[in-house]
């Protein structure tokens, strides 16, 4: 497309839907995190929910690794994947621990109708007709407003409970924050490359991707 600067698309892109990114990443659920008012029954809900969207985003993440594989020629871009893999293993026993914690049931939970929705949507994106370059995008988009989310939580003048810091520190830290780096220079790198086609696409699901979470956190409060 003319007259953009492909070598940083995925800024563009934030620039563009600064309302709708800003609309994930500072959303009710999250500043109630920050300043202590949560409601401890949302919170709750979400770990149970979360969970059960990790467990598909695992064979989400599995496929982008795949067509990493593939389609790259050194080994980089699968070493930074491969890193996300090992940290979702984490994450798994993260929520089983935090879930006993809070007396929350994982086994035999049900996933609630805008859950469903988004792990569908994550299901037809691991298709092989997907480039690895929406794939990546996409990756980078679903991890990084976690990251800006919960890092918001620990900045400056946050009132974080002191049982929810775990949480906060999970996805706000540092090296959480490096690897949704690493994820987004890939995309940059590889969108700087990409046909209309796969740019228009990878456009297109980005926008579903800030719809979905902004839904996840409304189901968290309640929604359904
Ligand atoms: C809904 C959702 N979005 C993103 C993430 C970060 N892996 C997550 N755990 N859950």
């Amino acid at each position: 497309m003319e007259g953009l600067d492909r070598g940083a698309m995925v800024d563009t892109w934030l620039k563009k839907y600064r309302l709708m990114y800003l609309g994930a990443i500072r959303h009710p659920f999250i500043l109630g995190i920050r300043d202590g008012s949560v409601d401890m029954s949302s919170f709750k809900r979400w770990l149970a929910q979360d969970y059960l969207f990790v467990r598909a985003f695992v064979a989400f993440l599995a496929s982008v690794l795949i067509k990493a594989w593939k389609e790259t020629e050194d080994n980089s871009d699968v070493d930074v994947i491969l890193a996300g893999v090992a940290a979702l293993n984490d994450e798994i026993a993260w929520f089983k621990k935090e879930a006993s914690k809070w007396d929350v049931t994982l086994d035999g939970v049900e996933a609630q109708k805008i859950n469903l929705d988004y792990c569908n949507f994550l299901e037809s994106l691991m298709s092989s007709d997907i480039s690895y370059t929406q794939s990546i995008t996409i990756l980078w988009a679903i991890e990084v407003i976690y990251q800006e989310s919960f890092a918001h939580c620990l900045e400056d003048g946050s009132k974080i409970p002191d049982e929810l810091k775990e949480t906060c520190n999970r996805w706000g830290n540092e090296s959480f924050g490096q690897y949704c780096l690493n994820l987004k220079n890939i995309a940059n790198r590889r969108l700087e490359k990409a046909s209309d086609d796969v740019l228009v696409k990878t456009e297109v699901s980005l926008l579903r991707i800030l719809e979905h979470e902004v839904e996840f956190w409304n189901m968290s409060q309640g929604a359904s």
